[in-house]
């Protein structure tokens, strides 16, 4: 285990990268992907479940922690790690953008957001000082800035008054993280999708001084088309040796098109999520298990696909399952989506490490159908 936090750029092919990050609680290879466990846990997974599918990190979350069961019992409890029996890194995101998304927001001023719980309508107060001391109180190893993501349709000036008021935060919540070696304090560019005020955004945040630099502000609805457009320049405003993380992306394609454009780390929560709605990732496409043409297939969710789904059970058990509302469905297809999304992370690894990113990434856009299989 490294006794402080570092980055070690091991490979390039194109602007695609393979690194490594060093935390005392262990490694996180990248480009990586990180899994969403938003309320101290990834749904329908133990935390070993969720180690044997390859994650090296999973995220945890500020809103939702802070609400229930609150920072302060999780830390008198010995740290969010211990609680949720995960030994490994973990990230949590600052809370704003969960505010923004899930609760009754009650009032945004340059001190912080006031709002109602989305679990029993208590009033609550975010800012940079109390997002970075409830991180501190979960104990997460990689903790995110307190930012503001404006919701789409945004113009511009808003963008720019939105983007300003987040590196202001940023700089706040750099001064309230103090120095703690371990851990590490990422900033979130912000911008929208106008290059002046990404780049105006990457300039604050790299004055300030970061262990790691996310991109925000994206898969908000804007579109893949505009994402990528965002990304074909955003990550060359950020340092070469310092991590990068796309935040809240993606389908596979949005991965790898990221990772293709210098993204190390992303997080999503479209694997658990859409396992429990029946919904299975494949390298061949999506397969939507409710669809009645599975009901008599013997055959896996993928022929292909060594995850303890696709080893032991048919297409017909996972209908079945499914019709029939079992936990079982939503646990197997979590798993498989999962386990089949750090499979794309390792094929991209070994990609770039040998020089063969573009084939690899022929070969994925080959082999999957457009619509569901
Ligand atoms: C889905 N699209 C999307 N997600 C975004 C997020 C949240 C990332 N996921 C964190 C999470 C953690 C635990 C549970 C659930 C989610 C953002 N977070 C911040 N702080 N800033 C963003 O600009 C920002 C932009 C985003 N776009
Ligand atoms: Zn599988």
């Amino acid at each position: 285990m490294a006794e402080k936090f570092s980055f070690q750029l091991m490979a390039t092919d194109g602007k695609a990268r393979r690194g490594v990050i060093r935390t005392p609680r262990g490694e996180i290879r990248t480009p990586a992907f990180m899994p969403v466990g938003t309320a101290a846990t990834v749904k329908a997974m133990m935390p070993e479940s969720v180690a044997a599918t390859g994650a090296d990190i999973l995220l945890g979350n500020t809103y939702h922690l802070m609400l229930r069961p609150t920072a302060e019992r999780v830390d008198r409890l010995g740290g969010l790690h211990k609680f949720m029996n995960w030994s490994k890194p973990i990230l949590t995101d600052s809370g704003g953008f969960q505010v923004m998304s899930l609760s009754d927001l009650r009032k945004l001023t340059e001190e912080g957001v006031t709002f109602k719980s989305h679990v029993d309508g208590s009033r609550h107060f975010l800012s940079p000082e109390r997002s970075m001391e409830i991180q501190r109180l979960l104990g997460s190893d990689i903790v995110m800035c307190f930012d503001e993501c404006p919701a789409l349709p945004a113009d511009e000036k808003r963008v720019a008054q939105s983007m300003r008021l987040s590196m202001r935060w940023a700089q706040r919540s750099r001064d309230a993280f103090g120095d703690r070696p371990g851990h590490a304090l990422f900033g979130i560019m912000q911008g929208g999708v106008t290059p002046e005020l990404r780049e105006e955004s990457a300039k604050a945040l790299v004055e300030i001084g970061f262990d790691g630099y996310a991109v925000g502000g994206l898969a908000v609805g804007e579109g893949q088309e505009a994402m990528f457009g965002v990304l074909d320049y955003a990550p060359d405003f950020l340092p070469q040796d310092k991590p990068r993380y796309l935040m809240g992306v993606g389908k596979p394609d949005d991965i790898v098109g990221a990772v293709k454009r210098g993204i190390d780390m992303m997080d999503c929560v479209l694997p658990s999520r859409s396992g429990r709605t029946g919904q299975a990732w494949t390298r061949h496409g999506m397969v939507n298990i409710k669809n009645a043409r599975h009901q008599d297939d013997p055959r896996p969710l993928d022929e292909d696909c060594t995850c303890p789904a696709c080893r032991n059970y048919s297409r017909a058990y996972l209908h079945h399952v499914f019709r029939a509302k079992e936990m079982i469905c939503g646990m197997l297809l979590t798993w498989h989506n999962l386990h089949y999304y750090q499979e794309l992370m390792q094929g991209m690894r070994d990609a770039i490490e040998a020089g063969r990113f573009a084939a690899w990434e022929a070969e994925f856009h080959a082999q999957r159908a457009q619509g569901d299989i």
